[in-house]
C-alpha cells in the first residue's frame, strides 16, 4: 500500500491571472524543500500541441477527441522546473499569445480537465510518497484537484495591478499596452470562473491574501509562515 512521508505537506495556491501564484509557489516551495507543480503550464502545454497539430481550438469536440493524443510531462523542481510534450521542451512556446488566448477554451471541455487532474493528482501523491511534500498552484486546486490539501491558500489582487505586472513582463517582447493587457486579463479570468467544469473559484477552506499592496517578498513570507504553522500544529 502506499503511504504518504509523515512530514509530506500539500499546499494548494489558487487564483486569478497575475496574482502571484508561480513567482510565491515557486520560492515557498525551494524555501521549504517541496517540488512545485505548475498546472496552468499543463493546460498551455495541450493547448500548444492542438494548435501545433491543427485543431480547431474552438471546436470542443475535436479537443475532447484529440486530449488523450499528446503526452505532457512535468519536471517539479522549484529550481528548475520543467514541460515537455512528446518529449519536446515545451517552457518557451507555452508563453505566446495564441496559447494565452486559446488556452481558456481548451481548459474549459471537460475531457482535458479528467486527463489533466489525473495527471496532476498523481504527481501529489508522488510527491507525498517520496519527497516532503508539494506546492500546487492553479484555478482549481483546493476545490476539485487536491480538495485534501493541508493547506489552501487563494490569491488575489486589483485588476489594474495585475495588468501592470503582466506588461512589465511583456516590454520588449511582444510589447502590449496596459490598457489591452488588462482587457485581455480579465477576458480570461471571466472564461476561466464563469465555466462550467471546474471553474476558477476560492475553496470554502482556503485562506485568501490580496497581494495588491504588497511585495512579492512578502507574499512568500505569508505562505511560508502559514505553512510552517501548519507543520507545526501536526507534529
Ligand atoms: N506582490 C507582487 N508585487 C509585484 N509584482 C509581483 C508580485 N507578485 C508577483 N509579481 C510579478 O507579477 C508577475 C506575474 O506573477 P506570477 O507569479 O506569474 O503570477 P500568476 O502565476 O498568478 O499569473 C511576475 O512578473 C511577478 O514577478
Ligand atoms: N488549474 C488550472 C490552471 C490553469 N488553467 C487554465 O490555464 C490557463 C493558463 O494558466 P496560467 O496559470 O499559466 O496563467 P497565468 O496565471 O500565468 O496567466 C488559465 O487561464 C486557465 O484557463 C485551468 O483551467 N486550471
Amino acid at each position: 500500500m502506499e503511504t504518504a512521508a509523515p512530514s509530506a505537506v500539500i499546499v494548494a495556491i489558487d487564483g486569478p491571472s497575475g496574482t502571484g501564484k508561480s513567482s510565491t509557489s515557486k520560492a515557498v516551495a525551494a524555501k521549504l524543500g517541496l517540488r512545485y507543480l505548475d498546472t496552468g503550464a499543463q493546460y498551455r502545454a495541450i493547448t500548444w500541441w492542438m494548435i501545433s497539430n491543427g485543431v480547431d481550438t474552438d471546436d470542443a469536440q475535436a479537443v475532447a477527441v484529440a486530449a488523450g493524443k499528446p503526452s505532457i510531462v512535468s519536471g517539479t523542481d522549484p529550481a528548475a522546473p520543467t514541460i515537455t510534450v512528446d518529449g519536446l521542451d515545451a517552457a518557451g512556446p507555452i508563453r505566446t499569445q495564441e496559447v494565452t488566448s486559446k488556452v481558456s477554451a481548451v481548459s474549459a471541455v471537460p475531457e482535458v480537465r479528467t486527463l489533466i487532474t489525473e495527471l496532476q493528482r498523481s504527481i501529489a501523491a508522488e510527491a507525498a510518497r517520496d519527497a516532503d511534500g508539494i506546492v500546487v498552484e492553479g484555478r482549481d486546486i483546493g476545490t476539485t484537484v487536491l480538495p485534501d490539501a493541508d493547506l489552501k491558500i487563494f490569491l488575489t489582487a486589483s485588476a489594474e495591478a495585475r495588468a501592470a505586472r503582466r506588461s512589465g513582463e511583456l516590454r520588449g517582447k511582444e510589447a502590449a499596452d496596459l490598457a489591452a493587457t488588462k482587457a485581455a486579463l480579465i477576458k480570461r479570468d471571466a472564461a476561466d470562473s464563469g465555466r462550467k467544469t471546474s471553474p476558477l473559484a476560492k475553496a470554502g477552506d482556503a485562506v485568501e491574501v490580496d497581494t495588491t499592496e504588497l511585495t512579492l517578498d512578502q507574499v512568500i513570507e505569508c505562505v511560508v509562515t502559514l505553512v510552517e504553522e501548519k507543520r507545526a500544529g501536526r507534529r
